[in-house]
């Protein structure tokens, strides 16, 4: 059962394999599967909930769900992923909101979305017991600022600031760093800098390990990122299951005799 200690330690030795995941029964499948880390994402707004993007998710709806993949997980890390606005707004409301992931639904760590803001948040947590995993380059939250989902560092000047805030953030304590989005050799730079293992997603293969959501892996989306792969045809499987269950259930078929059971004392019931 990896720590955030060991995951830190698996820095330029082993890849770190991490994945999302929303719920426990998708929890333990990517869990028995030797998954290290376990994100419960906020990526849950568009991938299972609906939403066009990251930003209408709550703290309650990641906390409910915190829980969920935590009583799927006997191994993995679980990582909660903190939604928009639930920190930089006010430092102890902040702390409450990344504080209720462990104590009240057994997370081991939290993701929070960096800038040069959450330098000192990312202090205070982790002096509280917190770990944070920090989180640069393609930060979701950030989108109508962005005006996309687009490539970030992209200039030496872009790429600069985020070897720096990189660099802040592993001074500040935080256990591992996401880059996302950003390019290969500008992840190598970053990964190269620090200690802490940076974890990519489309960042090239010189991160410390790779991280994507999990319906994009399985094949349940109707969308992936450039940068993301289909493993699996999962959307197939399932379609085919509910045709197939339509269709014995119209002709008769289902249920049939060994789904059903009878009682004699019903038989002369009127
Ligand atoms: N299912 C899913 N997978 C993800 O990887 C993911 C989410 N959801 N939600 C949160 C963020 C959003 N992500 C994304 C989404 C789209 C692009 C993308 O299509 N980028 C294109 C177009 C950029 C633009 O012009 O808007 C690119 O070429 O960079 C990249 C990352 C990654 N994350
Ligand atoms: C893709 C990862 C890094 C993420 O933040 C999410 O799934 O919300
Ligand atoms: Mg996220």
């Amino acid at each position: 059962m990896p720590s955030v200690t060991e995951i830190r330690e698996m820095a330029g030795e082993q890849s770190i394999t991490m994945l999302t995941a929303y719920d426990a029964v998708t929890a333990s499948i990517v869990d028995a599967a030797g998954t290290d880390v376990i994100l419960v994402g906020d990526s849950v707004g568009n991938a299972d909930m609906g939403y066009e993007s990251t930003l209408p998710v709550t703290v309650d709806e990641i906390a409910s769900r915190t829980g969920a993949v935590v009583r799927g997980t006997e191994d993995a890390l679980v990582v909660a992923d903190m939604p928009f606005l639930s920190f930089g707004v006010d430092q102890s409301e902040s702390i409450e909101h990344c504080g209720r992931m462990l104590k009240e639904e057994g997370a081991d760590a939290v993701k929070i979305e960096s800038s040069k803001r959450t330098v000192e948040l990312t202090e205070r947590l982790t002096e509280l017991g917190i770990p944070v995993m920090a989180h640069l380059g393609l930060t979701p939250q950030k989108v109508n600022e962005l005006g996309g989902y687009t490539r970030q560092g992209t200039t030496p000047e872009a790429a600069r600031r985020i070897i720096d805030l990189a660099n802040r953030h592993e001074e500040a304590g935080a256990f591992s760093l996401v880059l996302e989005h950003v390019p290969a050799n500008l992840a190598e730079k970053v990964t190269d800098a620090l200690d802490i293992p940076t974890i990519g997603i489309g960042a090239g293969p010189g991160c410390d390990g790779q991280v994507l959501v999990i319906n994009d892996v399985v094949g349940l989306s109707d969308w992936e990122p450039p940068f993301s792969e289909q493993f699996g045809d999962v959307r197939s499987e399932m379609a085919g299951a509910v045709e197939k269950y339509n269709d014995a259930v119209e002709s008769g078929d289902f249920p049939a005799e060994e789904h059903s059971h009878y009682e004699d004392d019903l038989d002369e019931l009127y």
